[in-house]
């Protein structure tokens, strides 16, 4: 036996033709299945790696608590690296169009581990702009890791750098207005301060962050990287000295992959062009419809494209949310089903109410992740929905508009 799973995991992607999005999306970090005689990924499930050789083992954990870099030959425990964990990374990583990638248990994980990465180097001053999604927004806020940030707009960021700023971050399109930063723009305000991108909800198929200039891609890989509503992950994209740090904080605090978790984001990484292209032309078609919907106020739909399309109603959001029978009354996103909740409730529930309006999130805005049913079901269950409660009265109507809404018209494509 001269190839095991782990030996066919590089940490740094190997030089080749340059590939399609598409064809990487279903052959990165997979590429060697074929001559280990294999066609679907190999799940390993181990623990611990069994060694006679205990003076090698501990050379292994020499060179990873010195550069962070995958363990050379097998991972010793699986806190410190996975075959099939590093499969999806090296996946992702070739999506991205970065040097590496480093799974976590969840988004959140994955946000934590880039904080104390940061931290530890006496870099604990964040600077972010909102909207952010509202667990990263609170664990700024809180300061639960030590850190501090400072919230501004785009235009003040150079100006909210210190000496002690560790990171700046944005996310675009943004939890939940969708609202769009320029990428290029703010990795240019960030000078040598690396630039991190949540880019959960764009995916690489809109847009790759370091392409613009931004040193760190965040996805809460539960949503599309995923695609089926089963899998609960983070990872984040970088260079490979910075994933390194990541892998070290990894293994400190224990915030792994499962891999049976990896084998679930490949598959959905095979799909994922095909998913956002398709959810993403139902969802222009809704955007456009609801804004032109009487009973809309606002729409939220980004440039880039994309399946989320928010939206505030003139009447109560709760009746809709009571009302829709297809689409999914829940929180989260980027699923083969449509979801939809509102933000004020759930996802955007920890954020205090001043920051919560003041950063666009009105208590009348609803979520809608559109996924792959065909639209006209889709259009007829939101249309029933907003129609489900109580007709608002002409003066509520007013009450509504006057509270900054505005009419909105989402680009088709
Ligand atoms: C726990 S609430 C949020 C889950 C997910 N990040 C979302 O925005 O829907």
């Amino acid at each position: 036996m001269d190839a095991l799973p782990y030996d066919a995991s590089p940490a740094l992607p190997t030089p080749r033709a340059p590939r399609a999005l598409a064809t990487e999306a279903v052959h990165a970090g997979r590429d060697d299945l074929a001559a280990l005689g294999l066609h679907a990924v190999p799940i390993d499930l181990s623990t611990t790696y069994p060694s006679h050789d205990a003076r090698a083992e501990a050379e292994r954990i020499d060179a990873f608590a010195t550069t962070g870099a995958r363990p050379d030959g097998p991972p010793v425990y699986s806190r410190l690296d996975n075959p099939t964990t590093a499969r999806f990374e090296d996946a992702l990583a070739r999506l991205e169009g970065t040097q590496s990638a480093v799974a976590f248990a969840s988004g959140m994980a994955a946000l934590t581990a880039v904080l104390l990465v940061r931290a530890s180097m006496g870099l604990r001053h964040v600077v972010a702009v909102r909207p952010l999604y509202g667990c990263s927004d609170h664990l700024l806020t809180a300061g639960l890791l030590g850190t501090e940030v400072t919230w501004t707009d785009v235009a003040g960021i150079a100006d909210a750098i210190r000496p002690d700023t560790g990171l700046v971050m944005v996310e675009t399109p943004a939890n939940p207005t969708l609202a769009e930063v320029d990428i290029r723009a703010v990795a240019h305000a960030c000078g040598s301060v690396p630039l991190l991108v949540d880019s959960t909800f764009a995916t690489p198929v809109l847009q790759r962050p370091v392409e613009h200039g931004a040193r760190i891609v965040l996805h809460s890989a539960t949503k599309y990287l995923g695609g089926h509503g089963d899998v609960l992950a983070g990872v984040v994209a970088c260079d490979e000295e910075f994933a390194g740090k990541l892998r070290q904080v990894r293994f400190a605090t224990g915030g792994v992959l499962h891999p049976l978790a990896s084998y679930l984001l490949l598959r959905g990484l095979s799909t994922l062009p095909v998913r956002m292209r398709a959810a993403s032309t139902s969802a222009a078609e809704l955007a456009c419809r609801l804004a032109a919907d009487p009973r809309i106020a606002r729409v939220h739909y980004p440039e880039i494209g994309g399946a989320m399309v928010a939206f505030e109603v003139f009447g109560n959001p709760h009746d809709v949310i009571a009302g829709v029978r297809l689409i999914t009354p829940a929180v989260s996103l980027g699923s083969v089903d449509t979801l939809i909740q509102h933000p004020a409730s759930i996802s955007h529930r920890i954020v205090e109410e001043g920051d919560r309006r003041s950063a666009g999130i009105s208590d009348r805005l609803l979520r809608m992740s559109v996924g792959l049913e065909d639209v006209e079901d889709l259009w007829r269950d939101l249309t029933e929905a907003l129609s489900a409660g109580p007709a608002p009265t002409a003066r509520e109507g007013r009450t509504a508009a006057a509270g900054g809404a505005r009419e909105g018209r989402p680009a088709a494509r």
